[in-house]
């Protein structure tokens, strides 16, 4: 398609520039034609980006030229727009618009792509255009914009006084919750954790419908959302009570919305009916179609929040922020896109309940149990596409026919992943032996109306099977002997003319042509008209080869639209079993982590820890699971965990410290450890099994940590700050049911500020929270807190120290460290020897004039007389 001369002017890049660049200050009845509908179409979306079909190209002006060109590195020029003179354009070619736009909607604008809807080449006049796709960073379907193995959320806020709605979708799997709160710290931790790709916020603000870019702030802006996240301005109607209500309803076709779980969360419902008129709205263009809502509470999963997510380096790690060395990458062995999205979900989301954890972890015995069902398992998932995506692209259109054949074959999988279940006994597997027979039947239908291997465009023929309608197999036959015509022709054309060469040709400019070369042009008959000549061919045409041409085009355009329309049902066929799909999909995707989970236990030798409702933190032999990956096998030294004090009453009222202050030199192993412990809860309480030889494990309600010192740059806060919120953090909200791992604390000051806040830290948890607690220091002093406190132990990591070097042994043992190694470090690390016998000499002198773990031990003494 190309548009009509008179719309492209050629561009010069050259001309000085001073284009017009600014749609609200042009004088737009000097504009041409084209001109004034772009500028009337960006009137309807003034904060997004538009991006206007001319030719063989995707084309944008004024302000949003100078925009593109700087975000995606183009060049900035300009063309005549009418009386007015030149405007600031830009372009991408319209075959890479999806590659050039993914950039910007990556780098938080929202694009609009006003597309020619008709054939330049018949147009009268200006070629009809529309817009056909709204892309906003939360809004996306496309396959090349998506990550498969994350899912994309949009998200919606509503914020009253203290208290918080939240809803949140992926459009592109149909995915569509709703929550409350009454605490905005806990929002922030939501956004936090889903890490929303858009994120809806009512204001009264005078530019509604602004998109924010990551770290642009705005007035409207509550200062509880995290700055990192894409914010879209919206208007409050639609987030009021009754009008979300009323959206709600109507869209899930209830008449109250206690079958959704929210009707007594009044700021659940704003959110999420919000959300739905947003998404609605964007439907006008692009169909999507949601699954039923569904209301959660936070306070049901263990909460992890931001920063112990980071420190854990759950999905990525804390040094260079990759996907490679975090826990989600040792634990992922799942097959499906949908079971590595449901994984990092799990991940991010941890069970407290004991049952849903047990229900989990039957699964995952069965299947180490049951090694060839396992491994059959997995090779039939492999097989299983992006189910869920996939049918979201059926049901919003977006689909092509290669994508139907996917989902057709995947939805053929199914009764075979049934029958390789029918005997399982544990509830995932269970979950799967009931497949509808409708999607069988869907399948069947698909794959009898698509060919195997059909082209990516859907409007140009050449996906469905002959045999299946009558009309369209007229239409083929009709095609067919047309081609088999013009076959005969070049036969019959070289028979009468004598020229052996003859060929017949088809361009999209001339159509079919007869070539003969220019040597043999003498010999062309009186009937032919020459039409083109090149440097060694003539090409002619004759009427009577343009009179089957006609026939032969329109013909092929009537078979294409035909198999269009067959497709575009069949796409509508799978769209309206959305939900059924959707629903296996999910079952699929829990068996797909779960069979994971399987493999990765028998071959990294996990155990099935033993999940108790006490505080008891029993752990043997335990391994960090990302380290142990990283070195060789049998390099990792395993260590065992004691910790959790239970009521004296208790059968298992043993000696487990509910406080250990963990003591060793440098790179011995501390944090490795530290975390190792944390890993471990968090692994079990998705419902994996653990590293370790055996584990009985306290639900936890929260995982907190403080680890390292990192300068807080963008929020210009000092290193010692970052850390004294942290553990502010932790001594206002852990409970006894929480695990609390300090990585030091008290460094970034002066020694003895720093050892008296470490201190009290360590007692007002021991003593006021009882918390579970992993305390890792450098402060030996820390260790006389065993001698007062009951619930405090001391373990240190163990070296051996030979005369010029120190042996890691990597070992916890119990006990405090005598010594630091400090100095033994630095001269490892090539200190001059002046300065380590300085240093040492120091040492001594402190050391022998130190009264503070005495002073403190006769005060605490005296205090409790
Ligand atoms: N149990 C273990 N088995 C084998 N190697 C280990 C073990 N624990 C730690 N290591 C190795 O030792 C290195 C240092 O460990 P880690 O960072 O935990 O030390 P650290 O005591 O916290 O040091 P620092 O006090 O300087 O922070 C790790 O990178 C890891 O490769």
């Amino acid at each position: 398609m190309t548009a009509s001369h008179s719309e492209t002017q050629p561009t010069e890049p050259n001309i000085p520039a001073t284009p017009l660049v600014d749609t609200q200050l042009v004088d737009r009845s000097k504009l041409s034609k084209m001109y004034q509908h772009y500028v009337e179409v960006k009137d309807k979306y003034p904060h997004a980006l538009l991006l206007y079909r001319v030719g063989d190209f995707f084309e944008t002006f004024f302000q949003d030229a100078v925009t593109v060109s700087r975000e995606l590195e183009l060049v900035l020029t300009s063309k005549h727009g009418g009386e007015v003179g030149r405007v600031a354009m830009t372009g991408v070619p319209h075959h890479a618009w999806e590659r050039y736009t993914t950039q910007l909607v990556e780098k938080g604008y929202a694009v609009v792509i006003c597309d020619q809807v008709e054939d330049a080449s018949e147009a009268v006049g200006l070629v009809k255009r529309e817009v056909t796709r709204i892309l906003t960073p939360g809004t996306l379907l496309e396959e090349g914009m998506l990550k498969s193995s994350r899912n994309n959320y949009l998200a919606a806020v509503v914020i009253a006084v203290n208290h918080w709605g939240l809803a949140y979708a992926d459009i592109s799997t149909g995915e569509f919750l709703t929550t409350q709160g009454s605490n905005l710290e806990h929002l922030t931790q939501e956004i936090m954790r889903l890490q929303p790709s858009e994120v809806l916020v009512p204001t009264n603000a005078p530019d509604l419908g602004t998109l924010l870019r990551p770290g642009e702030t705005s007035p409207h802006l509550p200062q509880c959302l995290p700055p990192s996240f894409c914010y879209s301005l919206r208007s409050q109607l639609p987030f009021t009570q009754g009008e979300a209500r009323s959206t709600l309803l109507q869209k899930f076709k209830v008449r109250s919305l206690e079958g959704l779980g929210c009707d007594h969360l009044p700021l659940a419902v704003r959110a999420a009916g919000g959300l739905l008129e947003y998404v609605e709205d964007m439907q006008k263009v692009n169909p999507v179609s949601l699954q039923k809502l569904r209301t959660y509470t936070i306070t049901d999963y263990l909460i992890v929040d931001n920063q112990t997510r980071r420190n854990l380096e759950i999905t990525q790690t804390v040094r260079d922020g990759t996907f490679h060395g975090s826990l989600l990458w040792s634990l992922d062995r799942t097959s499906t896109s949908m079971g590595g999205r449901a994984l990092r979900r799990w991940l991010l989301q941890p069970l407290l309940d004991i049952k849903g954890i047990g229900a989990r972890q039957d699964t995952i015995q069965e299947l180490m149990e049951n090694t060839p069902l396992r491994q059959d398992l997995r090779q039939l998932l492999r097989q299983i596409y992006d189910l869920e995506r996939l049918t979201g692209r059926s049901g919003s259109g977006t689909a092509n026919a290669k994508d139907l054949v996917a989902l057709a074959d995947s939805l053929t999988r199914l009764p075979e992943l049934s029958r390789l279940v029918a005997e399982a006994r544990s509830p995932f597997l269970k979950a799967l032996q009931k497949v509808p027979t409708v999607l069988a039947e869907l399948a069947e239908k698909l794959h009898a109306h698509l060919v195997e291997s059909p082209p990516i465009h859907i409007k140009e023929g050449g996906l469905i099977r002959t045999g299946m309608n009558p009309q369209l197999d007229e239409r083929k036959a009709t095609v067919e002997s047309d081609q088999q015509w013009i076959a005969n022709l070049e036969v019959d054309e070289r028979a009468k003319t004598g020229i052996p060469n003859l060929k017949v040709g088809f361009n999209k400019t001339f159509g079919y042509y007869i070539s003969i070369p220019r040597s043999k042009s003498d010999q062309a008959p009186d009937n032919y008209i020459r039409k083109q000549t090149l440097t060694n061919e003539e090409r002619y045409i004759t009427p009577e080869l343009k009179e089957r041409e006609a026939r032969i085009l329109t013909a092929r355009d009537d078979l294409n639209q035909l198999e269009y329309e067959i497709f575009v049902e069949l796409r509508q066929e799978v769209g309206e079993q959305a939900e059924i799909i959707r629903h296996i999909s999910r079952a699929v995707a829990a068996a797909d982590v779960l069979c994971g989970l399987a493999e990765l236990a028998v071959q990294q030798g996990y155990c099935r820890p033993q999940m108790v409702e006490g505080r008891g933190i029993m752990i043997v032999d335990g391994r960090h699971p990302v380290v142990e990956q990283s070195l060789p096998a049998g390099f990792f030294v395993p260590n065992s965990t004691q910790l959790g004090r239970e009521e004296t009453n208790h059968p298992d009222a043993e000696e487990k410290p509910d406080l250990v202050i963990l003591t060793g030199p440098n790179a011995s192993g501390k944090s490795c450890y530290l975390r190792q412990v944390g890993l471990i809860q968090l692994m079990a309480q998705i419902g994996s099994f653990v590293p370790a030889r055996l584990a009985k494990l306290g639900v936890c309600d929260r995982i907190f940590t403080r680890v390292g010192a990192v300068d807080d740059l963008a929020t210009g806060q000092s290193t010692f700050m970052v850390e004294m919120n942290e553990t502010a953090n932790i001594l206002n909200h852990a409970t006894a049911k929480s695990l609390v791992l300090l990585d030091e604390i008290g460094r970034g000051t002066a020694t003895f500020d720093g050892l008296s806040i470490a201190w009290a830290v360590a007692e007002y948890i021991a003593v006021e929270i009882r918390a579970r607690t992993i305390f890792a220091t450098h402060y030996h002093e820390l260790n006389e807190l065993s001698s007062i406190l009951p619930n405090v132990a001391n373990y240190q990591v163990t070296v051996k120290e030979l005369p010029d070097q120190i042996i890691f042994l990597h070992q916890v043992q119990p006990g405090g460290a005598d010594k630091s190694y400090g100095i033994e470090a630095g001269r490892l690390a090539g200190l001059p020897d002046t300065v380590i016998q300085r240093a040492k000499q120091v040492m001594g002198q402190i050391e022998k004039h130190s009264k503070i773990a005495m002073g403190l031990r006769e005060n605490l003494q005296k205090d409790s007389q």
